[in-house]
């Protein structure tokens, strides 16, 4: 047999490149497996303590089922949507996550121009190492670089002149991370001794003593971030920015509820990743209770576990009206940098829409809870 790379597509004569042999988001994490350094692997990799959250996320979505309809015409199927003002090609946006540089040379600079060529949004994390302006001025002119994801920190100064920042710069929303009290445990971190490898820092805070982690993410987290923060600043930010805000990692109905009375703009139901409380529930496992509550006041978002397009059908029918990726993007820009971004969300987009020509669906906003398969009651059939 041929070489991978020498091989030839026999219908249309073109070489295939590496990208083309990916065709699945597991593809892209065995590929980012064997060409990341492991200590930044299994950063991107891992969730807390045993990790049984981190299975549940992913797991939970196969337990649930979905109903093919027939003979119904999809002939025109869209997966463009409309959030906090946004018209996007796709409900797949993609969720913060730090340190990209690890996974690709320009790190959040690649990212968000895949985001920008697919029509969708990129949050940039605040622990980033391309700074807010350089993420700006790599999403092109005159559009705006997608949302921020907020860190508080204790010296509330630093965070107030990052919001200006990110103002200044054309970001749309604010996304306010609040399930890092502190960093979860995550076993392999502190086996490997994780640190930035040389020549990174978290580009947003080049002036500070912030920009660089020797003592480790969690010694970090303990003394930069601000552990008191309580609904009431949700407000404190309000008065700071105009910018709508998100909060994210939101996973108890309780906590949702108090989320609409502060008047949130958005709420992301997040388990981090799996990598704050572990045996916390998968997030699409809690989700239907959130959107319980919600009932429609603000748009939800859920991330966690999301890998393939019935995935994200399944998000949407039990309350979501958008979804964000993690990891699934992180494998992409290992991989293949921008591009590897693109193929990404182009992977998952297109098993979207076929799931949604096999469930009778046309448009984003017809589905519902009717497309997921409960056993019928014969009265009913
Ligand atoms: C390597 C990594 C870094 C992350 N960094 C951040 C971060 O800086 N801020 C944040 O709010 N969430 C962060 N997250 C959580 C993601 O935003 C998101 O909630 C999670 O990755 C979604 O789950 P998934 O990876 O299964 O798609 C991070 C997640 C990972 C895997
Ligand atoms: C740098 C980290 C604290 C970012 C984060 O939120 C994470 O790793 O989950």
């Amino acid at each position: 047999m041929l070489p991978a790379k020498e091989l030839v597509d026999n219908f249309s004569n073109k070489k295939l490149t590496k990208l083309d042999y990916h065709i699945n988001v597991e593809d892209f994490q065995k590929e980012a497996k064997n060409i990341l350094p492991k200590m930044a692997y299994d950063y991107y990799a891992s969730g807390s303590n045993d990790q049984i959250t981190l299975k549940e996320n992913e797991s939970y979505f196969d337990r649930i089922k979905l109903t093919p309809r027939s003979l119904v015409d999809v002939s025109r199927v869209s997966t463009k949507i409309n959030i906090l003002g946004h018209q996007l090609n796709t409900p797949i946006l993609v969720a913060p996550w730090a340190m990209q540089k690890m996974a690709s040379k320009e790190g959040e600079c690649d990212t968000v121009r895949a985001c920008k060529s697919v029509g969708t949004i990129m949050t940039l994390s605040s622990l980033a190492t391309c700074s807010v302006e350089e993420v700006a001025e790599a999403s092109g002119n005159g559009c705006s670089p997608g949302w921020f994801q907020l860190y508080v920190f204790k010296d509330r100064k630093i965070s107030e002149n990052l919001v200006r920042r990110v103002e200044k710069a054309g970001y749309t929303a604010l996304v306010l991370t609040v399930d890092t009290p502190f960093l979860g445990k995550r076993l392999a971190d502190f086996r490997n001794g994780f640190k930035l490898p040389e020549g990174l820092a978290l580009k947003n805070f080049i002036d500070l003593p912030l920009s660089g982690i020797d003592g480790g993410l969690n010694k970090y987290m303990a003394t930069m971030i601000d552990s008191s923060l309580t609904w009431k600043d949700i407000d404190w930010l309000r008065s700071i920015t105009k910018l709508p805000i998100l909060v994210k990692g939101v996973m108890c109905p309780r906590d949702a509820e108090l989320a609409c009375t502060h008047k949130v703009d958005g709420i992301i139901v997040s388990n981090h990743g799996a990598r704050q409380l572990d045996t916390s529930p998968s997030t699409i496992e809690v989700l239907p209770y959130i959107a319980q509550v919600v009932k429609g006041r603000v748009p939800v978002i859920l991330d966690g576990g999301i890998r393939r397009g019935t995935d994200v059908i399944k998000a949407l029918a039990l309350g979501a009206n958008a979804v964000m990726i993690g990891r699934p993007t992180i494998w992409g820009l290992s991989v293949g940098g921008t591009e590897g971004v693109i193929k990404v969300l182009n992977i998952l987009n297109d098993e979207l829409k076929l799931a949604m020509a096999f469930i009778g669906t046309n448009s984003i906003h017809d589905i519902n809870s009717n497309v997921i398969w409960s056993k019928p009651q014969t009265s009913k059939l």
